[in-house]
């Protein structure tokens, strides 16, 4: 089958992972008989560098046009370190996310057996870690009216959830979940804010609907220290946007590195997929970051096109790497060994295109090795 790709590099580590998650999408375009056409296209603080405009009207229409976005990270130390830039790499993707109306964004996090030894926290806490979070990603405060005041002393960011904005993503949620262990904890901040009491009364009510399912509420104070304390006790994480971006990279700890995490942003016509982490500025060029999240997102976004078959061949090619130890420096394994970003993105397209024999190459260049390769 014949899809287009959209592929947004972005700043930072961007490049770096995506090129990973393309020569995994090559390899199982190679072995499946696909044809994937890869059309690139910039945002974030290079294309603020090239055109002015986080987000070029080319990068719009590109994604617009394309079966699926394969997104990499955005973000650069020049804005972040100027908080008075009106222009910012992170306006970009905030409003690709808005015109495209990718309003659910999950994030599945889960413990792997062979990383366990690499979290802080410990095995009989994480181990069977299982969460689907749901984070609502088109609203909130990160779309409310900002203001700062004449003289710069006061600063102001709304925040406001309609209804139907809260409904369209419970709906997935309750379906995921009735696919799933068959509950769903709603995070919010009810004894507080005005959107959080709007969120409990229409999930609330949607919830009926599923009957099968169990609904339960947290804080998200409470939601943030449970998530280290008794992550097993969440199955779907239902969340509105700005406390689903906290949470998710609170939980990659249970992963053992952010450089696992993976997401897919659904909307009604469009679906992009990128890792959950930012642009990693401190890595860029050093080939070292992780590229299993995007390596990972790759295969969510071959889910989203129906190709499962080819979805599960990254994905245990990913768990392979795993087993093997093949793997960058965050999660290094006992014996201090750490592969580089590209030689784990062409051990897993190795794998891919040929399966069992690719362990023996890379066994080999494993032996003995302490360094990065
Ligand atoms: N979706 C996006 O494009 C996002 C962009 N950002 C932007 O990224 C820039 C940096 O933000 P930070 O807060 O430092 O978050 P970050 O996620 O880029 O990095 C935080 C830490 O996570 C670890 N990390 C991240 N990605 C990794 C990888 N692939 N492999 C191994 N370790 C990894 C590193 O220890 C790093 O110091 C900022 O400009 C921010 O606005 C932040 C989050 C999401
Ligand atoms: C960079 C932000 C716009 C978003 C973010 O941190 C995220 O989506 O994880
Ligand atoms: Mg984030």
């Amino acid at each position: 089958m014949k899809f287009t790709i959209a592929v947004i590099p972005g700043d930072g580590i961007g490049p770096e992972v995506t090129n990973q998650a393309k020569k995994a999408l090559n390899a199982v375009a190679d072995t499946y008989n696909h044809v994937f056409l890869y059309k690139e296209a910039q945002m974030g603080a290079c294309a603020i560098d090239e055109t002015g405009n986080p987000l070029p009207e080319e990068t719009l229409n590109i994604c617009k046009k394309s079966d699926a976005i394969l997104f990499g990270a955005i973000g650069d130390p020049k804005y972040d370190n100027n908080p008075t830039a009106t222009v910012r790499p992170e306006q970009g993707l905030l409003r690709l996310r808005k015109e495209l109306g990718l309003y659910c964004n999950v994030r599945p996090v889960k413990a792997y057996d062979q990383l366990i030894a690499n979290s802080p926290l410990k095995e009989e806490i994480i181990k069977g870690t299982d969460i689907a979070i749901f984070r609502e990603l088109t609203g909130g405060i990160y779309f409310g009216i900002k203001e700062l005041s004449d003289d710069k002393q006061v600063a102001f960011d709304g925040c406001s959830y309609s209804v139907e904005e809260i409904s369209r993503i419970t709906h997935l949620a309750f379906q995921a979940a009735q696919n799933r262990r068959k509950k769903v904890t709603l995070v919010d901040k009810a004894n507080v804010l005005e959107t959080s009491r709007l969120w409990r009364k229409t999930v609330t009510e949607i919830a009926k609907k599923y009957k099968d399912v169990s609904l339960e509420f947290l804080f998200v104070d409470n939601a943030a220290m449970q998530m280290i304390l008794n992550p097993k006790q969440f199955d779907v994480i239902l969340t509105e946007n700005l406390f689903g971006d906290i949470i998710s990279d609170e939980a990659s700890v249970i992963g053992g590195s952010i450089g696992l995490l993976a997401s897919s942003s659904i909307g009604d016509k469009s679906a992009l997929f990128e890792p959950i982490h930012g642009s990693f500025p401190q890595a860029k060029g050093k080939d070292v970051a992780n590229p299993l999240a995007s390596i990972l997102s790759a295969a969510m976004l071959l889910e989203h096109l129906g190709l499962h078959e080819e979805a599960e061949a990254i994905e245990r090619a990913v768990e392979k790497s795993l087993v093997l130890g093949i793997t960058t420096e965050d999660i290094k394994n006992k014996s201090n060994f750490s592969a580089s970003t590209s030689k784990v993105g062409d051990f897993i397209a190795d794998y891919i295109s040929n399966q069992e024999d690719s362990n023996l190459n890379f066994m080999n260049i494993h032996a003995g090795q302490s360094t990065i390769i």
